[in-house]
């Protein structure tokens, strides 16, 4: 598990983290969703104990990361502004990642860099943005990291890559429960593939929450009834947002599917539907409205 609390940091008075709180779970894939400038890169940075807070603690597994070479040796970081030293080509990175993590794994990384279709010997300089991602990843991978952290992994990559990408961390996740944080400026991005979501703004969390829980509970009902039907037919429903539009209703329903199938069903309605909600709505309602921030995270 990885854990911050309170974390706190000011670049030359500028408060970028502000109390952050956070828990990556073992084994999980964790989205940390935020605007440009709202912090993601500095967390990253603090975790992988390349700064150092002001404030707050920072846990792997109950150990302190800073200036903790036994952590860090599990700890993978693929960075948003990748530097590779002048003249050097994956063969070369790849002695430096070898001489320097204990698990290294020399069959995965040239696996991988097949996969990839990437040189071991062109230099890295004349790989594109997209390429240098992907080498990176492929170094960072082959020393198989029990905690992983990706800055903006699959920005700029094409969506066969994108893929690839996602392939290798999740049967990383399934096979060795390995614990991923994965930052984006796109919550949409991070559908279907995290299963943890932290919105991050100004440097403390806005909201973190599980995804199945979110989707497991929230429903959309779209229901008209005919006539005789009850005062209160949604009596003992938790609703949380209802109107009406003609004779048909909308409801924003916290409850299991089955409850509400079983609780309107025998009011014999004309029109009855329980839409999917989709990530936008979920995420507005429990954001408490729609703003600006959160529409440029979705779209
Ligand atoms: N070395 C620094 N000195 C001063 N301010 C900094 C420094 N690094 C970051 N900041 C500021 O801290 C805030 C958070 O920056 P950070 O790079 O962590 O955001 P981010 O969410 O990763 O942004 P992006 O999505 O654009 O990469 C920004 O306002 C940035 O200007």
């Amino acid at each position: 598990m990885i854990e911050t609390r309170g974390l706190t940091k000011k670049y030359d008075g500028f408060q970028a983290l502000s109390g952050l709180d956070m828990t990556v779970p073992s084994g999980s894939i964790y989205g940390l969703i935020g605007i440009n400038g709202s912090g993601k890169t500095t967390v990253l940075r603090h975790l992988a104990g390349v700064l150092r807070q002001d404030a707050g603690e920072i846990r792997f597994d109950g150990e302190d990361v800073w200036e903790n070479a036994a952590v860090k040796q599990h700890i993978g970081l693929v960075p948003d502004d990748l530097f590779f030293p002048n003249g050097y080509n994956l063969a070369g990175m790849k002695k430096i990642f070898a001489g320097s993590y204990a698990a290294w794994d020399d069959r995965r990384f040239h696996e991988m860099t097949q996969a990839f279709r990437l040189s071991e010997t062109a230099r890295l300089r004349n790989f594109s943005k997209g390429m240098k991602k992907q080498a990176m990843f492929c170094l960072v991978m082959s020393t198989m990291p029990k905690y992983l952290l990706l800055d903006e992994p699959i920005d700029g990559l094409d969506p066969i890559v994108r893929k690839l990408v996602w392939k290798y961390i999740v049967d990383d996740v399934a096979d060795r429960e390995m614990s991923v944080l994965v930052s984006s400026h796109n919550l949409r991005e991070m559908e279907g593939i995290c299963d943890h979501i932290g919105i991050l703004s100004a440097g403390s969390m806005k909201m973190e929450r599980e995804m199945d829980s979110l989707r497991g509970d929230l429903h959309k009902v779209q229901i008209a009834f005919g006539a005789g039907v009850p005062e209160n037919p949604f009596a003992g429903l938790n609703v949380l947002h209802h109107e009406k539009r003609g004779s048909v209703e909308l409801l924003l329903i916290s409850a299991p599917r089955d409850e509400i199938e079983s609780r309107l069903r025998v009011h014999d309605p004309l029109i009855f539907d329980i839409l999917p909600l989709s990530l936008e709505e979920i995420f507005i309602y429990e954001l408490g409205g729609d703003d600006d921030e959160i529409s440029s995270l979705i779209f």
